[in-house]
């Protein structure tokens, strides 16, 4: 991965805007905790973070965001501090960003930015790549115009890597085009990951997906998961750090519960306040594992002050992804480093766990084994000749043998709630 941002140090002031006006108001987090997170993110990008302003105001300025005095006083602020980068808590226009840069001499960034800097550092895969790149040229598109200053940024530093670096003299046309190539190969590893998922849910096995709030744990758990089962070796492991978004790629493994019945498990990215929708959109392939999920192990940092906050992000990008009524157990991990009660009492089971010291650690087993046979329920279908495409579908997810009476084909399978409802119609017998 070609990285040039290193030998750069990049000295950041953060800016937040704080509208009081809860009517004009776009940003559904506190800006104190939202300026918190911020900072982790800047230092996840590989900044030196040297102070932060925040401004109240009634209301975005369509020109500068915050007031064109404040951008003043950024700039003597920075000029003091020997800043070399103005990093802005909410998403800004490209006439924004133009004017800010004009006004403070100094290059601007905002936080979508960011955070496509980070993600663009930490993908491995080529899905993982092509998303991001997606998500970058999607953001930068609309803030292109003519060759101005954001062309000059273009080769280096916090918010510029990726595409950017390959092409200096790119122009619209040409990044519609890149993007048109980005989708169509997306397409096509769509396709790929479609027969992998459909050979996956032929095979059965029940799928647990880690969601959560990033840095909270999701890995660790997935590795103490896994060692369990019989296939398990340390190449299976998959890669945990304290970072935020150590994980961009979707990895499934086998793991088994104490009764010996297999089960899958999926990591997955990590979430955050106010994530991007061009990274939402470009991850959605990556983030539909959790769609076909049976039970979401919802893991939360227990030790995190703002454990609450970030509960409340997860739920909020599940939704958004559709995933928002899929049965769900509480983590609450890192239990190790918390010393009180944690008052909090979520309306789903919950369990506190260190992934890390294997505490209750069986506790956490239990409840995913009654979680995965309570939702099976074995049946007899009987499905006319004439429904030949219930049939196909049928085996697109379960195991079982035909067997051919006058009526029909007569099959018996261990049904998921959700398909119990949908081919109800069909059951002749329920099987205790
Ligand atoms: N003390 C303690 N640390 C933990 C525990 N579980 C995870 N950690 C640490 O928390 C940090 C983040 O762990 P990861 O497993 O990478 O977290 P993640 O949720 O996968 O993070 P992303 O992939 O970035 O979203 C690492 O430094 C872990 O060692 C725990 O139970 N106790
Ligand atoms: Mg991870």
């Amino acid at each position: 991965m070609e990285d040039n941002m290193n030998k750069l140090e990049e000295r950041m002031i953060l800016v937040g805007l704080n509208v009081t006006d809860y009517k004009k108001n776009t940003s559904s987090t506190k800006i104190e905790e939202s300026m918190i997170e911020l900072e982790e993110l800047a230092k996840a990008a590989g900044g030196n973070v040297l102070g932060s302003i925040i401004q109240n105001r009634d209301n975005y300025d369509v020109a500068y965001y915050l007031g064109k005095g404040k951008a003043e006083e950024i700039k003597e602020y920075a000029n003091n501090m020997q800043a070399n980068l103005i990093v802005f808590n909410e998403e800004l226009s490209g006439a924004q960003i133009r004017n800010l840069e004009e006004i403070i001499g100094l290059d601007v960034i905002d936080r979508t930015a960011l955070i496509l800097d980070i993600f663009a550092k930490r993908a491995l895969s080529r899905e993982g790549k092509l998303q991001v790149e997606l998500a970058q040229y999607k953001y930068r598109l609309p803030r292109l115009i003519g060759v101005g200053k954001e062309m000059s940024r273009l080769g280096g530093g916090i918010g510029t890597k990726g595409p950017g670096e390959k092409k200096l003299e790119t122009d619209k046309r040409h990044i519609r085009e890149r993007i048109y190539d980005i989708q169509r190969e997306l397409k096509e590893i769509k396709k790929n990951r479609e027969i992998q998922r459909s050979k996956r849910l032929k095979s059965n096995l029940p799928i647990v997906a880690l969601v959560g709030y990033t840095n909270s744990g999701k890995s660790t758990l997935l590795n103490k998961l896994i060692q369990s089962h019989k296939e398990y070796s340390s190449d299976k492991d998959v890669f945990v750090k304290d970072m935020l978004f150590a994980t961009l790629d979707v990895s499934l493994r086998k793991a088994i519960l104490p009764s010996n019945k297999e089960y899958l498990i999926t990591d997955t990215v990590g979430f955050v306040s106010d994530l991007p929708h061009y990274l939402v959109e470009a991850f959605k392939a990556t983030l539909e594992e959790v769609s076909y999920a049976d039970l979401l192990l919802h893991v939360v940092d227990s030790s995190n002050e703002h454990f609450n906050l970030q509960i409340d992000t997860t739920l909020g990008v599940l939704k958004e992804i559709g995933a928002a009524d899929k049965p769900m157990i509480y983590v609450f991990n890192k239990a190790d480093k918390v010393n009180y009660e944690l008052d909090y009492k979520p309306k789903d089971e919950y369990v506190f766990i260190s992934a890390k010291t294997g505490y209750n650690n069986e506790q956490l087993l239990q409840k995913i084994e009654s979680h995965i046979n309570s939702n099976l329920k074995k049946v007899k279908l009987l499905i006319p000749f004439s429904n030949g495409e219930v049939i196909n579908s049928l085996h697109k997810k379960y195991n079982f043998e035909e067997n051919y009476s006058e009526e029909g084909i007569l099959v018996q399978i261990d049904i998921t709630d959700e398909d119990y409802g949908r081919y109800n119609k069909y059951i002749v017998e329920e099987v205790l």
